[in-house]
């Protein structure tokens, strides 16, 4: 935590927060949270994240960022919730559910056979040389294999590995098809496996497991 404005990240959920265990159990999907500008907010923060990563600010500029930035983290925490009444992660109406840690995507298809999407590594995901870090690859295996197996089990589930081979270089700011379903199942644990590709050029592919969770479990 920075400068002056110390928080408790850890809100409290209210008595109506539905949730139980590590997870939210009764997912109540809802686009009306946050506004029907809200993802028009989180597309700005991935926007300046984007300048942040590739500017070179003067001395001045950088204080002025500064200055502006802390009077918008001011405005925000006015408005802070509990994790499980922010609209980040549950507006199904917004790329990656308006999330704004994951690199945006967007579901084409998914159902008990698997998740179809399309990503966009910003700019902001950048690795090195032009290309996307491998752990931000990572977490789209890990946000959209657990969604395969969230959609299979109808319950919520939590990575116990996952495995990714990195096949070729994975492109920023390109549309990048992803796929993922469960492999094989027992009991408890899923086996899930994945895909990303550049066109028919595979970028990466995953072999994990996500074990679901038992009724109250953190
Ligand atoms: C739609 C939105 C999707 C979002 C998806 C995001 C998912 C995440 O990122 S979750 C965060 C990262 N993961 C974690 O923090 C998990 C931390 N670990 C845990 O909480 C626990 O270890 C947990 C819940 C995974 C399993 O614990 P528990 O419920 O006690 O199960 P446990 O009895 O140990 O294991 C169940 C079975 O899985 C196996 N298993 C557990 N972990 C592993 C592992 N890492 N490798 C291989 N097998 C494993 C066990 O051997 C056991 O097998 P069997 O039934 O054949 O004997």
């Amino acid at each position: 935590m920075t400068d002056s404005s110390p928080q408790d990240w850890n809100i409290p959920a209210k008595e109506d927060s539905p949730h139980e265990g590590g997870f939210r159990a009764d997912l109540k999907i809802t686009t009306e949270r946050g506004g029907p500008t809200y993802g028009e907010m989180i597309e700005q923060v991935r926007t300046f994240m984007d300048k942040v990563r590739y500017a070179c600010p003067t001395h001045e500029l950088a204080d002025e960022v500064i200055d502006d930035l802390k009077k918008l983290n001011a405005k925000l925490d006015t408005m802070l919730v509990d994790e499980w009444t922010s609209p980040s992660g549950t507006r199904v109406d917004l790329p990656s559910r308006g999330n704004i840690t994951l690199p945006p995507y967007e579901i084409s298809a998914g159902g008990p056979d698997g998740v179809d999407a399309t990503v966009i590594f910003r700019r902001f995901h950048l690795g090195g040389n032009g290309v996307a870090h491998g752990g931000h690859v990572a977490i789209a295996f890990d946000d959209l294999g657990g969604m395969a197996a969230a959609l299979r089990i109808g319950g919520v589930s939590r990575t116990g590995y996952l495995t990714v081979n990195y096949r070729s270089l994975t492109p920023l700011e390109t549309p990048l098809a992803v796929r993922t379903w469960v492999d094989r199942q027992e009991g408890r644990k899923l086996f899930i496996k994945g895909t990303i590709h550049d066109g028919d050029r595979l970028c990466a592919d995953m072999d994990a497991l996500f074990i679901a969770l038992k009724p109250g479990q953190a």
